[in-house]
């Protein structure tokens, strides 16, 4: 695990300037920073502290809840091999700031509920999107660890619109054999998780359910605007009665044959009998499969245009990597 001089992240930040800041969230601050290497290049990466002044010579050494989520987080990341699905970890300092790759495209969250510059995703990039963060699962619990907060928020696109799973504050080990309270986020928390002794990968098997939902409909995970307000509660209903375009409405004849499909794997994911919910590596699957049926009948053409639009995405990612004030920078 690399460890960062604390100082030097303090200056990669200009010392937590607010014009650095990306993200709060109820536990920590994220800021951009730009690492200065040896070799006199340059990194731009994300930086988190806990959401109280990082500053170490306060009495904030002393734990607070933030500090320990955060001491987990960096625990949970350091011990996992690289993923393609799940944030990269890059270092720390003295366990109280963490240096992971910096996600510039925002959270699943922003581009499916709030952006108003995006246009809304494409079916096709819905379905990777969901099978990629399924991968991300499906490669934690191979690992015996449980995420316990899965959620469209905790999904981040990296330069090339590619989703990961991020924010592990909450991550645990099955094999730890004193197991956490119950914790996760309300509209994604598993009604059956109770207890410590419920903890299980089918935990975060049901937050992905509502993702899964999320993805399909575009419909928040709780809308107060809306009843029932709960997404779960709204769709599974009319998922057992096959309504699927009152759920994602409409679209081709091929479309609405797989979206039925996986709504109906999103309904085994949330169901209230633990047992029948499918393992991450049976959605995988699942999506897999779904995929193939559309993908078959684009046309050669299609394949091609998708093509270049990934390759002029990777030119303005590195256009942007160019362009830090006054810098030349390099992006791991
Ligand atoms: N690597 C990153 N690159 C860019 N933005 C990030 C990165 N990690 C987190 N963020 C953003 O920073 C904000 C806070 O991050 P995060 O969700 O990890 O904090 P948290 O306090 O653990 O969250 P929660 O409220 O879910 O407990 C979020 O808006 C998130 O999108």
């Amino acid at each position: 695990m690399k460890e960062f001089d604390y100082e030097k992240l303090v200056t990669a930040t200009d010392g937590f300037s607010p014009s650095r800041l990306i993200g709060k969230g109820s536990h920590g601050y994220v800021y951009k920073g730009l690492l200065h290497e040896e070799d006199k290049r340059h990194s731009v990466v994300a930086i988190k502290t806990p959401s109280l002044s990082p500053s170490p010579s306060s009495l904030l050494f002393e734990k607070s809840e933030q500090m320990k989520k955060l001491e987990n987080e960096i625990n949970v990341l350091s011990s996992l091999p690289c993923s393609p699905h799940v944030l990269s970890f890059l270092g720390h300092a003295e366990k109280r700031l963490m240096v992971v790759e910096l996600m510039p495209n925002g959270s699943l969250h922003q581009l499916l509920h709030v952006s108003t510059t995006l246009p809304p995703p494409t079916w096709l990039k819905r379905i990777e999107i969901a099978l990629q963060i399924a991968r991300a699962v499906h490669f934690l619990h191979g690992q015996g660890i449980v995420h316990r907060d899965i959620k469209s928020d905790n999904i981040l696109f990296d330069w090339d619109w590619e989703p990961k799973l991020a924010d592990f504050g909450l991550a645990a080990h099955l094999a730890d054999e004193k197991r956490p309270p119950p914790a996760g986020t309300i509209g994604y928390l598993d009604p059956c998780y109770t207890c410590p002794e419920n903890m299980s990968t089918k935990v975060d098997v049901y937050s992905y359910g509502v993702v899964l939902l999320e993805i399909v409909s575009g419909r928040k995970a709780i809308d107060v605007t809306r009843s029932p307000t709960s997404i779960v509660d709204w769709a599974v209903p009319l998922i057992n009665e096959g309504k699927v375009g009152e759920i994602c409405g409409g679209g081709s004849a091929v479309f609405v044959g797989t979206n039925l499909r996986l709504l109906r794997m999103a309904a085994r994911c949330v169901s209230s009998d633990v047992e029948t919910r499918p393992s991450a590596g049976e959605i995988t699957a699942e999506i897999v499969l779904c995929l193939a049926g559309p993908l078959r009948s684009l046309p050669l053409w299609m394949s091609f245009f998708r093509g270049v639009v990934k390759l002029k995405r990777r030119r303005t990612r590195l256009r942007e990597t160019l362009t830090w004030p006054g810098q030349t920078c390099h992006v791991r």
